[in-house]
């Protein structure tokens, strides 16, 4: 099946990356059509404006539901189809984990819409849950500028499940976050030369003994996993 996803931004550009590497040659592939939108393209006005300031005060612009309403009728259409995904990255969104990155990669359809200034109309959102299956989904607990660069993140996080996109899927199934692995941090990686500036790789990952090779990993995850992510080891 091909993965059809839809971009609505005022930085359309932003998607221009989509053409490079690998989700490039998802695309070439037909695995996954990608069209961006200029959400400018659904104004009326000679400013072309998108923004308003907020109702009840407050720091700040928001953007006005009409262009993104106009737009949803142009992109989408105006019959309800739940087996349509518009995802509104946000920092008040539910986390965005490698579980959503799996269902999402067996959707045909993918619609995100990427605010800007201090958001979006809520009514937006609101009407968006009347038609189609809608996700408000953060990145994390930072602060991004846009929706944009987390709409890339969660392409290429989902891009790459689809099946027959990555070269050997079972580099897919070893991966921390894996359903199935236990949610450990990968382990040290090494490769030639074995000797490198004085630091040499470590003599077990020489020793062809793969029973130790896999103790000496699991160790290695084990312990970087307690320093750096005990929320993991619950
Ligand atoms: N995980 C994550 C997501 C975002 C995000 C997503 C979409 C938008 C649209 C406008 N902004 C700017 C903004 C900054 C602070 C408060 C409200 C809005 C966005 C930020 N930041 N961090």
């Amino acid at each position: 099946m091909t993965m059809r996803l839809d971009y609505l931004s005022i930085f359309p550009g932003y998607f221009d990356v989509l053409d490079i590497s690998l989700l490039g040659k998802a695309v070439d592939n037909g695995l996954v059509e990608v069209h961006a939108h200029d959400l400018r393209d659904w104004t009326h006005d000679r400013h072309r404006t998108v923004d308003d300031t907020p109702c009840g005060g407050g720091a700040g612009m928001v953007m006005k539901p009409d262009p993104w309403g106009e737009a949803f009728d142009g992109i989408i259409g105006i019959e309800p189809d739940p087996s349509v995904h518009v995802i509104f990255p946000t920092p008040s969104g539910i986390p965005f984990t490698q579980s959503a990155a799996q269902e999402l990669s067996t959707v045909e359809r993918v619609v995100f819409c990427c605010g800007r200034y201090e958001g979006i109309d809520h009514r937006v959102i609101d009407y968006a849950r009347t038609m189609w299956t809608v996700h408000e989904l953060s990145l994390g607990d930072y602060v991004l500028n846009g929706g944009e660069v987390a709409a890339l993140a969660i392409t290429e996080a989902v891009v790459r499940l689809i099946p027959g996109f990555m070269g050997n899927p079972e580099s897919l199934a070893e991966e921390s976050f894996s359903p199935g692995q236990e949610r450990l941090l990968e382990y040290p990686l090494f490769t030639r030369p074995v000797s490198w500036r004085g630091m040499d790789v470590p003599e077990v990952l020489m020793s062809g003994h793969h029973g130790r090779i896999a103790e000496w990993r699991r160790e290695e995850s084990l312990l970087l996993t307690r320093d750096r992510r005990p929320d993991l080891t619950d």
